[in-house]
């Protein structure tokens, strides 16, 4: 798998002196082409890392590479973002709009993005009109106006119902894989797609996981508990113990789901 984002020695600090906020420590992680995601909790430096992919914002120091180029020798127009809270006129007509920004980034793929997010009936409506998981359909096909090269969504899963999340993500997925788009989904939660090439997990700033194919299958675990030893993926000693005449008190799996929590719980006890 190539490198789609690679971020060296990223760091930002906001405010100065007894105030200041070590946003992002030092943050070095690389996340490959595919599906990827950026996870961490509230205030672990998720937005500050979008909006300095974004341009919005400068790092202290560090360096950020898409696909090799250093991120202001990209061309911007092949970079799309759905902002978690963005800032839109509620007049805008949905289909328009999408059609607007999907030929000034020089193509007009407004039709198909109306209908992979299911926005066929609200496209002569304003922004201002629509509801929560239409206002969030809405900003994830404009990411993808124009069949940009890669796609930043900032927490594409927010506020919405369960329909719009399924319709949404089934829409991610069907443009990495026909059009070949590159998706970073930045976000709080795990939402478990499917096909994963890619994670890093933050937490207080800095990389606590970069995760890159298989390494996400190995957060998966069966797990043997007995009295006095516990056993992870090992089912070679559990079976030996067992026949030692030991039993064991429990057998968890644990998915990569759990997985992820475990390591943020181990990060906020080591901290
Ligand atoms: N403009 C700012 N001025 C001062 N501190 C800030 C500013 N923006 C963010 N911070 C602080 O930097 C840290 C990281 O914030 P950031 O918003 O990047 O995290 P996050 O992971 O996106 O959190 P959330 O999920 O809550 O949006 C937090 O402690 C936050 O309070």
């Amino acid at each position: 798998m190539r490198s789609l984002l690679e971020c060296s020695g990223l760091s930002k600090t906001y405010g100065r002196g007894k105030s200041a906020v070590r946003a992002l420590d030092n943050v070095s992680f690389t996340l490959t082409e595919g599906i990827s995601y950026i996870l961490g909790p509230n205030g672990s430096g998720k937005s500050t890392l979008i909006k300095i992919l974004a341009g919005l914002i400068r790092p202290d120091s560090g360096e950020v590479r898409i696909k090799g180029l250093p991120l202001g020798e990209y061309p911007p127009k092949q970079i799309g973002f759905a902002f978690e809270k963005p800032v839109l006129h509620p007049r805008l007509v949905v289909g328009e709009h999408i059609r607007d920004v999907a030929t000034y980034r020089g193509e007009d793929n407004s039709e198909d993005l109306i209908q992979i997010f299911g926005l066929d009936w609200v496209k002569n409506k304003r922004f201002g009109e629509l509801s929560m998981g239409y206002k969030r359909r809405f900003l994830v096909a404009l990411a993808f106006a124009g069949l940009p090269d890669v796609v930043f969504l900032d927490e594409p899963f927010s506020n919405v119902d369960i329909v719009a999340k399924m319709e949404i993500m089934e829409g991610i997925k069907t443009l990495q894989r026909e059009k070949g788009t590159d998706v970073v989904i930045v976000s709080h939660v795990f939402d478990n797609i499917p096909k994963i090439d890619s994670m890093v997990v933050l937490y207080g700033g800095k990389v606590i996981a970069n995760l890159i194919g298989d390494e996400i299958r190995l957060l998966r675990k069966v797990r043997f508990i007995f009295p006095d030893e516990v056993v992870e993926n090992d089912l070679k000693r559990a079976v030996q113990l067992i026949q030692a005449g030991k039993e064991p008190k429990a057998v968890e799996c644990v998915g990569v789901e759990e997985g992820i929590m475990e390591l943020l719980k181990r990060s906020s006890e080591e901290a």
